[in-house]
């Protein structure tokens, strides 16, 4: 396998975002599933729901965790949150009726309970193109012994649940869980740890570190039947089939707490708007998951209003701070500027407005 991935650039991300024809109705537009949040984490859900409906989905289905527990602290419950903060959503949907759904932001496997488990396994298994995120990982990366006995009686292959095409979004840490799962041994001896001091940009050990990522996503897409999108300052995708792309490094202000719940909102929107092609070729995940990692970087630069042609790498102080759902909101500008359907104006994004 090769470890030299293409980069992703906005002319190739163009193609992949679905602008409406007088055509289109909601439901042609792209008809999203979202199963996510949790009693301890409503927010999560909130940030994804606000980032596909600013993506541009037809008609959102929100459906909520079935949990035992209540909500503490007198918070409301994740659909209610839902509701208060995007009230177009459809809240309460089986399975049906959903080109794609997005599981798993904003929940704790440790928390999750059976029927709760159940839901996310019959989505796994329903053969519709899926977003893995956070909590649900554990499950398209259920262990390599518990894979491997479940493979020999047919009941659970390497992917776990897994039957439809699925991107899986785990960010570092998630991701050597997931490796340790499937294989049972440590990450590759150069992958960039966590307590490694920082390698200079464009030096050989950045490079070294950059090809160990690309290899261990490769492999481990190959081995659960998924694309990896692996979030980092570079985001790298790879699919099963061998495909690597990388988008990056986007801005630094990005690293902040519930942005990679608005990356999935992002995927899932993009997903259900080309649902059909995805499940005659789940290879075209990677250049929608691309496409949706560079469009959050562009949310992210507009709402911080630093530059959006990737001027602004690693160690630059341009921009100020965003929060998760500044990003979110900057989407539909972003969306335009990508897109060709919208002149980018340079003092309004100076001053912060999209
Ligand atoms: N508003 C809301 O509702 C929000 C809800 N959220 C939800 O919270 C849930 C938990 O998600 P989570 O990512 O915070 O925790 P978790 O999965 O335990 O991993 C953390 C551990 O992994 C490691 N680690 C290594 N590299 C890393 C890296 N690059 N980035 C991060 N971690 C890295 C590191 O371990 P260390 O290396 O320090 O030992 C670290 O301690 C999830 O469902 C999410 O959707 C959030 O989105 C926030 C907003
Ligand atoms: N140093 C960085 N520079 C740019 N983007 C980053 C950096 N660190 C993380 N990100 C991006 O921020 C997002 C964080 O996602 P994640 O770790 O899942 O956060 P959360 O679980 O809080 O939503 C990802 O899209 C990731 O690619």
């Amino acid at each position: 396998m090769s470890g030299v991935p293409v980069t992703w650039s906005s002319e190739r991300a163009r193609g992949w975002l679905r602008v409406p024809g007088p055509r289109d109705d909601k439901y042609r537009r792209g008809v999203l599933g979202m199963r996510t949040g949790s009693a301890r984490y409503p927010g999560a859900a909130v940030l994804g729901v606000t980032a596909a409906w600013r993506t541009g989905v037809g008609l959102l289905r929100y459906a909520p965790p079935r949990e035992e527990r209540l909500p503490p602290h007198g918070l409301p419950s994740p659909a209610a949150a839902v509701l208060a903060a995007r009230p177009e959503t459809v809240i309460g949907a089986g399975t049906d009726g959903c080109a794609a759904w997005v599981i798993g932001s904003g929940t704790d496997p440790a928390e999750r309970g059976e029927a709760e488990r159940a839901a996310l396994v019959e989505l796994l298994g329903s053969g519709s193109p899926i977003v893995v995120d956070a909590g649900a990982l554990d499950l398209v990366a259920p262990g390599a012994e518990r894979g491997a006995d479940a493979a020999r009686d047919g009941s659970l292959g390497a992917g776990g649940a897994l039957r439809g095409p699925a991107i899986v979004t785990p960010h570092a840490g998630e991701f050597a869980r997931m490796w340790d799962t499937t294989f049972g041994s440590p990450l590759p001896e150069a992958w960039p740890g966590r307590d490694a001091p920082a390698a200079e940009p464009g030096s050989a050990r950045e490079a070294e570190a950059e090809t160990a990522r690309a290899e261990a996503a490769l492999r481990l897409a190959a081995r659960i039947g998924a694309t990896v999108l692996l979030k980092g300052s570079r985001t790298l995708l790879a699919s099963p089939g061998g495909t690597l792309l990388a988008c990056g490094p986007a801005t630094p202000w990005l690293a902040t707490a519930g942005t990679g719940d608005v990356l999935a909102g992002i995927l899932g929107a993009l997903l259900a708007a080309h649902a059909d092609a995805v499940r005659e070729d789940p290879e075209l995940l990677a250049p929608i998951g691309a496409t949706a990692a560079l469009l959050h970087d562009a949310a992210a630069r507009r709402a911080s209003g630093c530059p959006e042609d990737g001027s602004a790498a690693e160690g630059t102080t341009a921009g100020r701070p965003v929060t998760a759902l500044d990003v979110a909101e900057a989407i539909p500008h972003a969306c335009a500027a990508l897109a060709g359907t919208a002149e980018t104006d340079p003092a309004a994004r100076a001053a912060g407005k999209p």
